[in-house]
């Protein structure tokens, strides 16, 4: 199946000469859901905004649907939801309202249905009347996301959905994005939790300065994850490494009194029973030791470190 939206080659410069993309390539499968992560700054928003037409590429094409954005703006734009990260202002309106008015935006035919079943998905009907000012964070969270599906997009994005939300309400969101997963709805979100790309997403895309630095399969990285440190601290420091331990790529840290063994955890075997025996026989002894798991996290401040 050919990607639901194809970016190629997108590049671009503010005018105040900022390059916030440089040549990004990324193309996102129907129905997956795709977490971009990058620190602030990164060009996150930026991406999504040319995506949705808010703002304008500098060079490279994006289709989506197969639709080009530029050529086709309207078929491409129909087919997109965006929550975007701002809360909007205080509006007096009615959820309901906002939300049917909001299909009619696009186009589409009223259907007081389809807008009763988006607000019940989302648990706002007992709110339908409410004025959107009146509503908690959370709630008008809520009345963003119904109004980015009222006109039945194929694709949402979600700019930070659940920057400053408490822990229960984020719980909440990722349940609910996986249900308009099952309802066929490709989502793109962005996000600085690490945390929540590692419990949403299908793939992982890590984004620098600008440029895509990474795309895997969330499962990919986890094998990434899977990557243990052993830290052995030796009883006499070592001035450099013996030649016989050098097929397990040792590192000597602090002064020469640590020793770090780093393996995958996931292997059928870790190297470490035969490191022990090699050590011995390299006359290295230990007083201690320590195994640490690297996080995603690392992993992602190691990618974007290098970058820089
Ligand atoms: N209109 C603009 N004019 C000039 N520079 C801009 C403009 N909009 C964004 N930038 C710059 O482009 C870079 C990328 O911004 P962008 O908002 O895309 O990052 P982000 O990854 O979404 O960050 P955050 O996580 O903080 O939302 C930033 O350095 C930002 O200052």
């Amino acid at each position: 199946m050919p990607p639901i939206i194809s970016i190629s080659q997108l590049s671009k410069t503010y005018s105040s000469g900022f390059q916030a993309l440089k040549s990004v390539d990324l193309d996102i499968s129907q129905g997956e859901i795709f977490a971009l992560l990058g620190p602030n700054g990164a060009g996150k928003t930026t991406l999504i905004s040319i995506v949705c037409g808010i703002v304008n590429a500098t060079s490279g094409g994006v289709t989506v649907g197969g639709h080009d954005i530029r050529r086709d703006f309207r078929a491409a734009r129909e087919m997109i939801g965006l929550v975007p990260q701002e809360l909007t202002t205080d509006s007096f309106e009615s959820v309901w309202a906002t939300v049917s008015f909001s299909r009619g935006l696009f186009g589409r035919r009223r259907d007081d249905a389809f807008v009763e079943k988006t607000l019940k998905d989302l648990s706002l009907w007992d709110k339908r009347d409410a004025r959107i000012l009146t509503l908690s964070g959370g709630m008008k969270r809520r009345v963003l996301i119904a109004k980015a599906l009222a006109h039945e997009p194929r694709v949402l994005f979600l700019d930070e959905p659940t920057a400053g939300v408490d822990v229960e309400l984020r719980r909440d969101m990722w349940q609910l994005v996986r249900g308009l997963r099952e309802t066929g709805v490709t989502i793109i979100l962005t996000t600085h939790y690490i945390e929540e790309a590692e419990e949403m997403a299908d793939r992982i895309g890590v984004i620098s300065k600008g440029e895509i630095i990474v795309v895997e399969q969330k499962a990919e990285l986890m094998s990434k994850l899977g990557r243990k440190r052993l830290t052995l601290n030796l009883q006499e420091p070592l001035s450099e490494i013996p030649d016989s331990l050098e097929p397990y790529r040792l590192e000597l840290k602090s002064g020469g009194c640590e020793l770090v063994y780093t393996y995958d955890a996931q292997g059928q075997r870790t190297g470490i029973t035969r490191l022990l025996t090699d050590l011995s026989a390299a006359g290295v002894t230990f007083r201690d030791l320590q195994t640490e798991q690297s996080s995603l996290e690392e992993i992602f401040v190691g990618l974007v470190k290098d970058k820089r």
